[in-house]
């Protein structure tokens, strides 16, 4: 019965991508086993994140209880046979091989509603992050699957987030959601993924997110890095979206490439800079030690907010390491509250770009984030929040990500002002995420999200 469910929740291969006239492909064994997830489950168990995540512990073999953790971690090496000596002699994929919906009825089982509720009627984002994260790594099996074995002998994990671009329309609490998404672009190991989050407007779903995460394929332990199958685009269409993972992997090198902690800023942004700097200097004593704020801005250092969590089994992900998902959450709703203190309104997400996942979070670490606004212009406020790790024992702290976001306040925000050169690195980088964002949404009130 679970087992059904969790097919009938994950898997709606019915359905056409939209926009794109993709279907799921025919031959697959699961296309019968189609889809209303609340006629398969009882309300108590419909829940779209724990579904995606039953789903996932499934096709990796995992335990659901902590004490049993290392014993199923050891059941996984004995998957190492299955992986693939190289790509070529992987079977090649086409991108509707991975499509998959899956639904999120808030407005259907308002008993779902409780965990993704703002106390102003509106949907947690942090808690969209985690199911797109979740969503992503399931698209990757999907386009992974190996026929022969019960249990995948890869382990996906996710490395960048690279865009989530909000569109205009609001999200309610009240009326139902559904993902979709599929494998867009391979390389070896790595693999882009396209999501689409949407919402029901009368009786249609009308797009409300688009979101680009890149993931990659690890051994059976996680331990070394694992072939995934080619993928063949089929039409113009999914050859034009391939050509743009393969622009979007070169985009990716440049700026890691011109990252300004490798290379000076331009002289563009050298003369932003001075320019800050000569509008902080006391026209009283004419010093460069004597500086103060212009009106209407506030130093960079005064806008951060730190907070710690303890990084408990319950956050684990299936391969006993820190659910990307939550670090996610965790962030963002830091971000959240910065923007929030910042602006003095409630502010809105409407982009999220470059979030690289370094290294692993380990349970048991301490995690200590950081955030602070490090660029605004006119409405928007765009925030950094950085994340280290310590274990217990060591007290050696490590980075393991960085996040960027863009929110959008009601009301203008004051100017930041960085003070030493640090900052005004910081500033710069902010500026460069917040130049990328694709459109600028316009402040719509309807459109409000909280964390
Ligand atoms: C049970 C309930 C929960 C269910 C949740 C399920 C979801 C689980 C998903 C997760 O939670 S994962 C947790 C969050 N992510 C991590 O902890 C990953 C931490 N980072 C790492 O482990 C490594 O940095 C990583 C494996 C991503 C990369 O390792 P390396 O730096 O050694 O990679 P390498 O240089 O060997 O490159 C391997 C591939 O990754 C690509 N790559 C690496 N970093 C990248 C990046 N930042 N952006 C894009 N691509 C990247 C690289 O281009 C290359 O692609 P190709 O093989 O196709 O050429």
């Amino acid at each position: 019965m679970r087992r059904l469910a969790l097919r009938l929740c994950t898997l709606n291969k019915e359905l056409l991508l939209p926009g794109r006239g993709l279907t799921q492909g025919s031959q697959n064994p699961e296309k019968q086993r189609v889809f209303h997830m609340h006629e398969a489950c009882s309300p108590i168990h419909v829940n779209h994140g724990v579904c995606v995540r039953d789903k996932l512990r499934e096709i990796v073999g995992v335990s659901t209880n902590w004490r049993d953790h290392m014993k199923a971690m050891e059941e996984r090496k004995l998957l190492q046979s299955f992986l693939a000596k190289s790509q070529e002699g992987l079977p090649p994929r086409r991108m509707k091989d991975s499509y998959i919906e899956v639904l999120l009825p808030l407005g259907s089982q308002p008993e779902l509603r409780e965990k993704y509720l703002t106390v102003q009627n509106t949907i947690r984002f942090g808690r969209i992050l985690e199911d797109l994260d979740s969503l992503g790594v399931l698209i990757c099996y999907m386009h992974t699957r190996v026929h022969a074995a019960k249990m995948s002998p890869l382990s996906i994990v996710t490395a960048l987030v690279d865009k989530i671009d909000m569109c205009k329309t609001s999200l309610s609490p009240e009326q139902d959601i559904k993902f979709s998404g599929h494998v867009s672009w391979v390389g070896k190991t790595s693999m882009e993924v396209k999501m689409q989050m949407f919402q029901l407007h009368g009786n249609e779903f009308c797009p409300v997110l688009d979101a680009t995460f890149v993931m990659v394929a690890r051994d059976s332990e996680n331990k070394g890095p694992a072939f995934v199958n080619p993928l063949i685009p089929e039409s113009p269409e999914e050859e034009e979206l391939f050509r743009q993972g393969e622009l979007n992997k070169g985009r990716r090198v440049t700026f890691s490439a011109t990252s300004l902690l490798k290379m000076a800023p331009s002289a563009e942004e050298r003369t932003t800079i001075h320019e800050m700097f000569l509008n902080t200097l006391d026209p009283k004593t004419v010093s460069f030690r004597s500086r103060i704020l212009p009106p209407n801005a506030v130093w960079m250092e005064n806008s951060k907010l730190k907070s710690l969590e303890v990084c408990h089994p319950q956050e684990r992900n299936i391969f006993n390491r820190i659910f990307g998902g939550f670090l996610m959450r965790k962030a963002y709703e830091l971000g959240w509250a910065t923007a929030c203190n910042f602006g003095g309104s409630r502010p809105f997400v409407v982009a999220v770009d470059d979030i690289m996942f370094q290294k692993p979070v380990e349970v048991g670490s301490l995690l200590f984030l950081s955030s602070q606004v490090c660029f605004t212009k006119d409405n928007y406020i765009q925030v950094r929040v950085h994340s280290e790790v310590a274990s217990l024992e060591s007290k050696e702290h490590m980075t393991t990500n960085v996040f960027h976001f863009t929110f959008m306040s009601e009301k203008e925000v004051p100017l930041v002002f960085p003070r030493t050169y640090g900052e005004s690195m910081l500033y710069l980088d902010g500026k460069r995420h917040f130049n990328s964002m694709s459109v600028p949404v316009k402040l719509r009130k309807d459109c409000s999200e909280a964390p």
